[in-house]
């Protein structure tokens, strides 16, 4: 492709040397340069790209786009100057890959919690409609019927171009997609159009990458900002924040609620273990999905839905067939002693809270609730002390145990969780580093009828100690200990 093609609607300061050379890809990590490829010096968090521009060129990028003047240029080396590389980034990819996001219906969901989950309903439910999808999540990406592990919520801008280009080729109509306040921030959605917007809730988490909770709703917000104006922007009035997320929209916009008047307005009439029964707008229907919480996460999918043009009454009978995504709310009983166990990705103060609130409705009787919960290093700190005490307060039982430790030491993160405790909570939990043990403890603690959580990891197969991805699947250790316990 031309790299003067490449170049369109990219803001340039200066330019050194000639754009209408040919250029095989555009790439912001040296490592991965081929022959002929441009390379954008991006400002990292972590490092700057900036560093990296000789080893570009010496893998053979012929193109380097920076936003820091280097030292020096190199010969017959094209040099270009903009503001921010990182959206230079994403509009030269989404250029490179012949915009992929123009020729589908591509949806965003942003939020601290339910992204996965409204992201795989909509994906489950327009396929079950008819339609070919792609969907991008922290769980998986899927293009059709073909799924790809996923590395991040929300790819970087290059992946992300790339993958839309294959779900446009594939014939999708429409792409769902989770959008990360770090994705926000770093411009890796520079260059996508969206037909549409999601907002679910916004509770503190990433403090550690967005410091204030006030700089955390801004990026969040600007997702909505940068919508257009024939998109539509879809938000929670339930939450606080809710109507601010829209304050500057361009786009058309919409609200759900279960408390208050709303273009999508629920009304939860049931909440068990089978599962939820729910009229929305007047219509009443029965959900698989479990929990108070996802009554909003299918009010968020039905209210897009109809955004989109569906039928409602088409929309309620697929949506009302659907299962959660992997990971969320998973849950299954051991067959002799009956005890109930739930694996959840809650991994934020306010997941725990609303998945132990809606345990504590299910519960019939005196079923004691026993949490195995962990936090994950190298993120938030600030979660922890307030994870431990919502733990401590649902429950009966809790045993602290390790999440992903990353670099950190796994002890040092429990004594973090520990350090907030209101003395009352100290008689309930018990803290053991290693996982397996902590999960296998909980069972043993557990009598006939008893609800285990085991929170944290959801959907992952992995636990991640010091840079090393450790196979390890909370439903597979649950699945083995059961098996051991009760044969
Ligand atoms: C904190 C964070 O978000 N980091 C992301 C960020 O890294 P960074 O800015 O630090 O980049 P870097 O690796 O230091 O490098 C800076 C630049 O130099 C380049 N480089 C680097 C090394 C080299 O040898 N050559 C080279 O060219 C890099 O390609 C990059 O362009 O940009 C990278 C490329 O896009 C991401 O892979 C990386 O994700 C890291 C691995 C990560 O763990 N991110 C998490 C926190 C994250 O993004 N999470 C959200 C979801 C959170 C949630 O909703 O719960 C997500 O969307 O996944
Ligand atoms: N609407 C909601 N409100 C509050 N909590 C929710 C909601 N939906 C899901 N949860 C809880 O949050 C956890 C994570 O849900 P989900 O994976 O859908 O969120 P996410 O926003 O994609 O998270 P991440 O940012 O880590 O990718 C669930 O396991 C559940 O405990
Ligand atoms: N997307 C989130 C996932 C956290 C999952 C939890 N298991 C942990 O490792 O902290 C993050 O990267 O912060
Ligand atoms: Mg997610």
């Amino acid at each position: 492709m031309l790299l003067q093609d490449v170049l369109y609607k990219v803001a340039i300061q200066s330019l050194n040397g000639s754009t209408a050379i040919d250029v095989s890809g555009v790439q912001s990590d040296s490592r991965k340069i081929a022959a002929g490829n441009v390379f954008v010096a991006v400002k990292g968090v972590g490092v700057d790209g900036h560093l990296f521009i000789d080893k570009a060129i010496e893998k053979g990028a012929t193109v380097v786009v920076y936003q820091t003047t280097p030292e020096a240029f190199q010969q017959d080396i094209v040099y270009i100057s903009v503001e921010n590389s990182a959206i230079a980034l994403g509009v030269m990819a989404a250029n490179f890959y012949g915009n992929p996001s123009a020729g589908l219906k591509v949806v965003g969901v942003t939020g601290t919690n339910g992204k996965t989950t409204i992201a795989t309903l909509l994906y489950k439910l327009f396929t079950s409609l008819g339609y070919t999808c792609g969907l991008l999540s922290t769980v998986n990406n899927i293009i059709g019927d073909k799924v790809l592990e996923a590395t991040h919520t929300t790819p970087d801008a290059v992946s992300l171009q790339a993958l839309l280009r294959e779900m446009a080729d594939a014939g999708c109509d429409y792409a769902f997609m989770e959008v990360s306040s770090h994705a926000v921030h770093q411009h890796r959605i520079a260059g996508l159009q969206f037909v549409g917007g999601l907002f679910s809730n916004i509770t503190h988490d990433h403090l550690d990458y967005h410091q204030t909770f006030d700089e955390y709703i801004r990026v969040k917000k600007m997702f909505f900002d940068g919508l257009p104006n024939n998109a539509f922007a879809i938000t929670n009035v339930d939450d606080k924040r809710g109507l601010v997320m829209l304050q500057n929209t361009a786009a058309k916009k919409y609200s759900y609620s279960i408390k208050t008047l709303a273009d999508f307005k629920g009304k939860l009439i049931e909440n068990t273990l089978t599962g939820l029964v729910m009229s929305i707008n007047d219509q009443e229907t029965h959900f698989r999905l479990i929990g108070e919480f996802n009554a909003y996460n299918l009010l968020a999918v039905y209210g897009a839905a109809i955004c989109l043009g569906q039928d409602k009454m088409e929309v309620l009978q697929h949506l009302s067939m659907l299962t959660g995504a992997e990971g969320r709310f998973d849950f299954s009983v051991s067959p002799k002693e009956q005890i109930i166990t739930i694996v959840d990705y809650a991994h934020t103060p306010d997941a725990l809270l609303n998945v132990l609130a809606t345990i504590k409705k299910l519960k019939q009787g005196n079923e004691k609730v026993i949490t195995v919960v962990g936090c994950g290093g190298d993120r938030d700190k600030t979660k922890r002390p307030v994870m431990a005490t919502v733990a401590c307060e649902h429950s009966d039982k809790v045993v602290f145990t390790s999440d992903n430790p990353r670099t950190e030491d796994p002890a040092q993160i429990i004594k973090d969780m520990e350090d907030g405790l209101p003395v009352s909570a100290r008689r309930k939990y018990l803290a053991i580093t290693d996982r397996r043990e902590a999960i296998k403890t909980a069972l043993n603690l557990a009598g006939e009828g008893d609800i285990i959580l085991v929170a944290g990891k959801g959907h992952e197969k992995y636990q991640d100690i010091n840079g090393v991805k450790n196979h390890f699947d909370d439903k597979e250790v649950i699945a083995e200990m059961i098996e051991l316990l009760e044969k």
